[in-house]
């Protein structure tokens, strides 16, 4: 891995734009992968850490910016390669002109680029300059009496070189349920409730994308065959299964890097606002909301410039004096729940206890199952379904369910969302009832506990099976809190 962040460096380097204090350096563990350390000397409040700039960024600015050096037709003002005969003379210089993104970028409409998602735009994009590329060109070297001859490689290449294994991000509740082979598939049905909801919304998304490029890939794969054939070689080619594997790997990847940021052409949906930023993508994340790095985008002013901005991480008020001390990104408020189906981990529990819940919501909307006035008070009111407990109280939600269920009182539980009544009218009310709904829960998830506790561990990574157990102790720890309270 050293020899490969050494050539990521050289590669950023390249941009006079790229800064990096010379106090930091990455670090590798097993449980964290790298991690960004301090390496000498102290960081202070305030002090730039790492500048990256504009042009080393993937996000959907950048990737139509590339495919545009090789597909003419995509002209987007301030975003694409600006057309003119001259401009287009000198970019061509330092192209090759055998290479085949010619060809399969030429597909492309700006059309159906610019309707896509980032997420879809970054993951065809990838999987072409990663997966497909070697492919491509392995059969398209350049015409060897050519003087300036240009190889064939993705720019992006020492960026991908430092991204992690299948392996490494096995731990994706989605993936186990998108990937057919999956060895962590059993591992579903012992996940907490709010994390089953929040996986099947993910492979929902990702069945969506997948759906989306799957046609684009599958007739560049005929082509790549026919091409085989014209040209009477026999190289093995990937078939569209193997890219859906290559599609899933490179969604975790996407998934667990991106940063928050602002994409002015698809800034419609917050979804499609980001950025991925090599080198500040080793930060790893600490629960502790303030402190720590703070991460801002410099947006461009030139209209001319490629892509959205510098991306920048400043040191924390907390600043760093220990040798060796980790160097951590807050990548949000997230729960463990959270945590696990967007990035593949979760944090030890106790410093993780004020952003984990439990979803009683199952439980509480199949008791409501037979009363449809109850149900159709609580929808007009916006108060049906999310409802959750954490550690110290009950959410106002599942308070205004719970008491219309016990009481039934419809005018008394309006006068409690008018907050009008306390809720210290309804909490011993409920108690019974809920005291009953957590002890079903307790019984469900301590029975899931003993057996990934009981049986033995035969799979590579060892951390899909830890992760959903330390999960499943973090939801016990919250119901046990409130039964003893009772
Ligand atoms: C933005 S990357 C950080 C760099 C990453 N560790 C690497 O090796 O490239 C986010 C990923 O790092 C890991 N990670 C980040 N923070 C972590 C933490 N506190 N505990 C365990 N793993 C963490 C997870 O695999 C997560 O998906």
């Amino acid at each position: 891995m050293e020899t490969k962040i050494g050539k990521l460096l050289t590669w950023l380097n390249e941009s006079p734009s790229f800064n990096i204090s010379s106090k930091i350096g990455i670090h590798e563990t097993p449980h964290t992968g790298r991690g960004v350390i301090l390496t000498n000397d102290k960081l202070h409040r305030n002090e730039v850490i790492i500048s990256v700039p504009s042009t080393h960024q993937l996000n959907f600015h950048t990737v139509l910016y590339h495919i545009s050096k090789y597909n003419t037709d995509i002209n987007l003002l301030g975003i694409t390669i600006p057309r003119s005969t001259e401009n287009d003379k000198n970019y061509l210089k330092d192209l090759n002109r055998n290479d085949p993104r010619f060809f399969y970028y030429s597909q492309l409409s700006q059309e159906f680029l610019v309707s896509l998602s980032s997420f879809q735009l970054l993951s065809l994009y990838i999987l072409s300059e990663w997966i497909l590329l070697p492919y491509w060109s392995q059969n398209n070297s350049s015409d060897e009496y050519e003087s300036d001859i240009k190889p064939i490689q993705s720019f992006w290449q020492p960026f991908f070189d430092v991204w992690p294994t299948k392996l490494e991000l096995s731990s994706f509740p989605a993936i186990w349920d998108c990937d057919p082979d999956s060895y962590y598939k059993y591992l579903l049905e012992y996940l907490p409730f709010e994390t089953s909801i929040n996986y099947k919304r993910i492979s929902n998304l990702i069945q969506i994308d997948w759906k989306v490029i799957q046609p684009v890939l599958s007739s560049w794969i005929d082509h790549m065959n026919s091409q085989q054939i014209n040209n009477g070689l026999n190289c093995v080619l990937p078939t569209i299964s193997d890219l859906y594997y290559q599609f899933l790997h490179i969604y975790t990847i996407i998934n667990s890097r991106c940063l928050y940021a602002e994409v002015p052409l698809k800034s419609d949906d917050v979804k499609n606002n980001f950025t991925l930023v090599p080198y500040v993508d080793f930060l790893n994340h600490t629960s502790k909301a303030d402190g720590h790095c703070i991460p801002s985008l410099n947006k461009l002013k030139k209209v001319k410039s490629c892509g959205i901005g510098e991306f920048q991480i400043r040191c924390g008020s907390m600043g760093y004096k220990m040798l060796k001390e980790e160097i951590f990104l807050n990548y949000g408020a997230h729960s463990n729940d959270f945590l696990l189906n967007e990035y593949g981990f979760v944090i030890s529990d106790d410093k993780n206890l004020d952003w984990n819940f439990v979803n009683i919501s199952n439980s509480v909307e199949s008791l409501l199952e037979n009363n449809s006035k109850m149900i159709k008070f609580l929808k007009e009111n916006d108060y049906w379904g999310e409802y959750t407990i954490n550690y110290d109280s009950i959410s106002y939600r599942t308070l205004i369910a719970l008491s219309l269920l016990v009481t039934k009182d419809v005018r008394r539980v309006e006068k409690l969302m008018q907050g009008l009544i306390s809720e210290e009218f309804f909490l011993p009310k409920i108690n019974l009832l809920l005291k009953s709904i957590l002890t079903n829960y307790k019984t469900k998830y301590t029975n899931n506990l003993d057996y990934l506790l009981r049986t033995p561990i035969i799979e590579e990574n060892t951390f899909c099976r830890q992760n959903v157990i330390s999960l499943i102790k973090g939801t016990l720890k919250i119901i046990d809190h409130h039964l003893e309270s009772m």
